[in-house]
C-alpha cells in the first residue's frame, strides 16, 4: 500500500503546493490548516485540492505533516477564489493565500467572564447602593459583573462586598460572541417609493439566492444605505451571512451607529484596527456561521464565510478598493468574483459609479436600481463655476472674492461651509527665495511637503521626514525658504484671517491623533460644532453633515492633466461627492468650483449636473481609445537601484514578448514617479482587446522572459488604476 500524501500550499511567494506525507490516523481535507516542515523551519500551510495530473512523488523523501491546526478550515469557495485571483493577477498563489491567513497567530485562551446572580439572604448591613443592586438583580437573572455594577449605578466594590456576604453568587459566563445576532425587524424604516421598489428587487434577489450584480445607483443623500439594509435583513431572515465592504472602515463610526439603529446591535468589524484576539474570534464565528454580518475593509473578502448570501460594496467607485502593494487587486472586482463563486447577489452602491460599472449597467449585465432624488425631498446642490483666470483671488491667496462672500452669507445664516482641497499639509513645495533650490525627497522623484502642525517636511510617497531647515541646503542663505502653493493647513490660515469669528477645522488623514481623533472630529462637524471645515478627499466619503450648506472646491483642476486616463473620472467623482455633502439637512445646499478651465467637459458636466452627459462623453472616449472596459490593460513596473539596470531589463522584457496580433506593448518609458524609495522605475503598458485572455498572455510572456538579475524587480498590475 502506498503511503498517503497531501499537497499543501504555503503562504509564501510560491505558486505551486508541495507534497507532504499524511501521518497515519490524521484525517486531512482541502482547506485544513496544518503545520509542515520547510527546510529547518515549521510553517503554517493549507491543504490544497489536487490539480489532477500530478507527478508521482518519491514518498521516501517526503516529509510528514506535523499537525493539523485547530482552526476553521478554509471553505472550498475561498480556495477557488484564491486560485482565481492568483490566475488573474499573476501573483503567486501562496501570496494570495497569505491574505486569507492574515488573522494573527493563535488568539490564546479567551478571558474568563464572571457573572453574578442573587442567591443568598439579604445582607446584615444595608446601604442605598446595595439596595439598588439587589433590586436590579431581583429578577434572578445572571448579569456580567461589570455590567451589573454599571446598570445599577454602583461601584464594582459594592458587587464584591455582596459576593463576600453571600448575597450574590458568581457564575462563569460563556465567552462573549464576536457580535450579537442582528435583529432584522428591530427598526424597519418607512421607505420612499423609489427606495421601496429598489429594496423589493434586492429582497427578491436574496430570496432567489443566485448570482447577480445590482448597481444601486442613487444620488447623494438618497438613502442607499437604508435600501441595502433591507437586503441585509432578508439575508439574516434566511439564516445566511452578509458582507458589507466599506472604503474607509476606520472612519465609519457613523455607519456602525446606523447599523445599530436598524438592527439593534453592531455588525462584526474587520479591518486593521481590530485587535488580533478579536479578529481571531470574528474569523472563527464567521466560519461557524454565528456571525451574520461583517462590515469590513477589502481584506474581509478573504473571510471563511460558511454561507455567504449577500455581498455589498458601498461607494463602489472609491479608489481605496484597489490594493497596489503586494498582490495588486481590486476588491470590488474580486467581490463580484466571490459572489459568483458563492452563487449570491452582490450590490454595488454609488452616486458616481465607476466607468466600468456604468458600462456594465448600460449593457444590462448589471441590473440598475435607481434612486433619482434625495430622501425627504432635499435637493442635490447646484454647482457654480468660478473662473480663476478672471475672478481669482489676489496673489498668495486661494479663496476667490465670490466664494468669500458666499461663505460669509452662509455663516451669517448659521450654516456650515466646507472647503475642499485635495492637498495634505501646508504647502506642496518649499523653495529657496535666493537660489531657487527646491526641497526634494532624497529617495523619490517628489517634492517634500511642508506639514506645519508637525513642523516637518514630508515625502508623501515614502514617508521620509525632516525638520524644516533654518538655511537653504544649497546656497546656505538664512530664512530664505518659502512655501509655494496651498495645502489644507495653509487654507485654514486664510479662513482664519477672513473669518476670524468662525470655528474652523482641518480634516485630513495625516493629522496626529489617528482614527480616534478623526472620528471625534467628524462627529463634531455633524453636530454643528464647527463652522468651516477644510478637508482633503477624506471629506468626500459618504458623510452625512446635516448643517452643511455650502461647499467650495478650491482647486478643481488638481487631478486633471497628468496623462492619467482615469483623471477625468476621478475628478468628476470627487467633486460630485464632495458637493453631495451639502444641503442634506433643512437648508438648501450650494456648491462652487474654482477652476482655470470652466469649459472642460468635466467641469461642464459638474456645473450642469448632467451626469449622463459626463458618462456619455467619457465612455465614448474610452471606447475610442480602446481603454478599459473596452480593452484590457496591464502595467509592468521594472525597478532597480540603478536606473540603467531597470531600463535594460525593461528593454529585454519587451524584446522577449511573444508576438501576438492582439497585444500592443507601450514603452518602456521612465515612470512619472521615476524614483521611489531609492529605486528607479521604468514602466510598460500592455493592451489587448476586451475578449482576449491577457492574464494568460502575461503568464506565457513571463515564462519566456529573461531572468531578473541583481536587485531588479518586475511588478505586474492587471487593470492598473494608478499610472505613476
Ligand atoms: N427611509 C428612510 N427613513 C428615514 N431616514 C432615511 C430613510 N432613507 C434615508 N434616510 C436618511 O437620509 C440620509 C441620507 O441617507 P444615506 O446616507 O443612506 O444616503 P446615501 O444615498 O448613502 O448618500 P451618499 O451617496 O451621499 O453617501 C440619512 O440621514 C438617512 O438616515
Ligand atoms: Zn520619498
Amino acid at each position: 500500500m502506498s503511503p498517503r500524501t497531501v499537497v499543501v500550499l504555503l503562504p509564501l511567494g510560491l505558486d505551486t503546493p508541495y507534497s507532504y506525507l499524511a501521518p497515519e490516523g490524521m484525517a486531512l481535507a482541502p482547506g485544513d490548516l496544518v503545520h509542515v516542515p520547510l527546510g529547518t523551519k515549521s510553517v503554517v500551510g493549507c491543504v490544497w485540492p489536487r490539480a489532477g495530473a500530478e507527478k508521482p512523488v518519491d514518498a521516501g523523501k517526503l516529509k510528514a505533516v506535523k499537525a493539523r491546526l485547530d482552526y476553521a478550515p478554509l471553505p472550498p469557495e475561498l480556495l477557488k477564489l484564491i486560485d482565481w485571483m492568483a490566475d488573474y493577477t499573476l501573483a503567486p498563489r501562496g501570496m494570495v493565500l497569505r491574505m486569507a491567513l492574515r488573522h494573527g497567530e493563535s488568539p490564546g485562551a479567551a478571558r474568563e467572564r464572571v457573572g453574578v446572580r442573587l442567591a443568598g439572604p439579604v445582607p446584615g448591613r444595608m446601604t442605598a447602593a446595595r439596595a439598588r443592586l439587589i433590586e436590579f438583580l431581583g429578577d434572578g437573572f445572571v448579569r456580567g459583573k461589570t455590567e451589573a455594577a454599571r446598570e445599577a449605578g454602583v461601584s464594582p466594590s459594592v458587587v464584591d462586598g455582596l459576593i463576600d456576604d453571600g448575597t450574590l453568587e458568581t457564575v462563569v459566563l460563556p465567552p462573549e460572541p464576536a457580535a450579537y445576532p442582528p435583529d432584522p425587524d428591530h427598526a424597519v424604516p418607512t421607505l420612499s417609493e423609489a427606495q421601496g421598489t429598489a429594496a423589493e428587487a434586492l429582497k427578491e434577489a436574496v430570496k432567489a439566492h443566485g448570482f447577480g450584480v445590482y448597481l444601486l445607483d442613487g444620488v447623494t443623500g438618497s438613502g442607499k444605505t437604508e435600501v441595502y439594509f433591507e437586503a441585509v435583513a432578508q439575508t439574516i431572515r434566511a439564516g445566511r451571512q452578509a458582507l458589507i465592504l466599506l472604503p474607509e472602515i476606520a472612519l465609519t463610526q457613523a455607519f456602525l451607529d446606523r447599523f445599530t439603529l436598524r438592527f439593534g446591535v453592531r455588525p462584526a468589524e474587520w479591518h486593521s484596527g481590530v485587535s488580533t484576539r478579536r479578529r481571531a474570534k470574528v474569523l472563527n464565528e464567521v466560519a461557524s456561521g454565528d456571525v451574520k454580518v461583517v462590515a469590513g475593509a477589502r481584506s474581509a473578502l478573504f473571510l471563511p464565510f460558511r454561507d455567504l448570501g449577500l455581498l455589498i460594496v458601498d461607494e463602489e467607485h472609491d479608489p481605496a478598493y484597489k490594493q497596489e502593494d503586494g498582490v495588486a487587486y481590486h476588491a470590488r472586482d474580486m467581490a463580484v468574483v466571490r459572489a459568483r463563486l458563492a452563487g449570491a447577489p452582490i450590490i454595488l452602491a454609488s452616486a458616481t459609479p465607476s466607468i466600468e460599472t456604468e458600462v456594465n449597467a448600460r449593457r444590462g449585465r448589471y441590473k440598475r436600481l435607481a434612486l433619482p432624488v434625495r430622501f425627504g425631498g432635499a435637493k442635490v446642490p447646484g454647482l457654480s463655476p468660478i473662473d480663476l483666470r478672471k475672478d481669482g483671488p489676489p496673489r498668495g491667496r486661494w479663496i476667490a472674492p465670490r466664494l468669500e462672500a458666499e461663505i460669509n452669507d452662509t455663516l451669517e445664516a448659521g450654516g456650515q461651509a466646507l472647503l475642499f482641497l485635495n492637498r495634505r499639509g501646508y504647502a506642496p513645495l518649499t523653495l529657496c527665495r535666493s537660489c531657487g533650490h527646491r526641497m526634494r525627497c532624497p529617495s523619490c522623484t517628489a517634492w517634500l511637503v511642508e506639514h506645519r502642525y508637525r513642523r516637518r517636511l514630508t515625502c508623501h510617497h515614502c514617508g521620509y521626514q525632516a525638520p524644516v531647515p533654518e538655511e537653504c541646503p544649497s546656497c546656505h542663505a538664512k530664512d530664505s525658504l518659502v512655501p509655494v502653493g496651498p495645502g489644507v493647513e495653509r487654507l485654514q490660515e486664510e479662513v482664519q484671517a477672513l473669518f476670524p469669528a468662525a470655528r474652523s477645522l482641518v480634516l485630513s488623514s495625516d493629522l496626529l491623533g489617528g482614527v480616534e481623533r478623526m472620528r471625534a472630529e467628524l462627529d463634531a462637524v455633524a453636530k454643528g460644532e464647527v463652522d468651516v471645515v477644510v478637508g482633503t478627499q477624506l471629506v468626500a466619503k459618504g458623510h452625512n453633515f446635516p448643517g452643511l450648506a455650502l461647499v467650495g472646491v478650491v482647486d478643481a483642476d488638481v487631478g486633471l492633466g497628468h496623462g492619467d486616463p482615469r483623471a477625468a473620472e476621478r475628478t468628476f467623482q470627487l467633486v460630485h461627492q464632495v458637493a453631495g455633502r451639502a444641503g442634506r439637512g433643512k437648508s438648501e445646499g450650494r456648491g462652487f468650483i474654482q477652476t482655470h478651465m470652466p469649459e472642460h467637459p468635466v467641469m461642464r458636466a459638474l456645473v450642469t449636473g448632467d451626469r449622463d452627459a459626463f458618462y456619455d462623453t467619457e465612455i465614448a472616449a474610452r471606447e475610442e481609445a480602446h481603454l478599459p472596459p473596452f480593452g484590457r490593460m496591464a502595467g509592468l513596473i521594472v525597478s532597480a537601484s540603478e536606473g540603467h539596470a531597470a531600463e535594460a531589463h525593461a528593454r529585454r522584457l519587451v524584446a522577449a514578448a511573444p508576438m501576438v496580433p492582439e497585444v500592443r506593448i507601450l514603452g518602456p518609458a521612465e515612470a512619472p514617479l521615476a524614483i521611489l524609495r531609492g529605486r528607479h522605475r521604468w514602466r510598460l503598458l500592455v493592451r489587448s482587446p476586451r475578449n482576449f485572455d491577457l492574464s494568460r498572455y502575461l503568464r506565457e510572456w513571463r515564462a519566456v522572459a529573461p531572468k531578473v538579475t541583481g536587485n531588479v524587480k518586475v511588478a505586474i498590475d492587471v487593470d492598473p488604476q494608478s499610472f505613476f
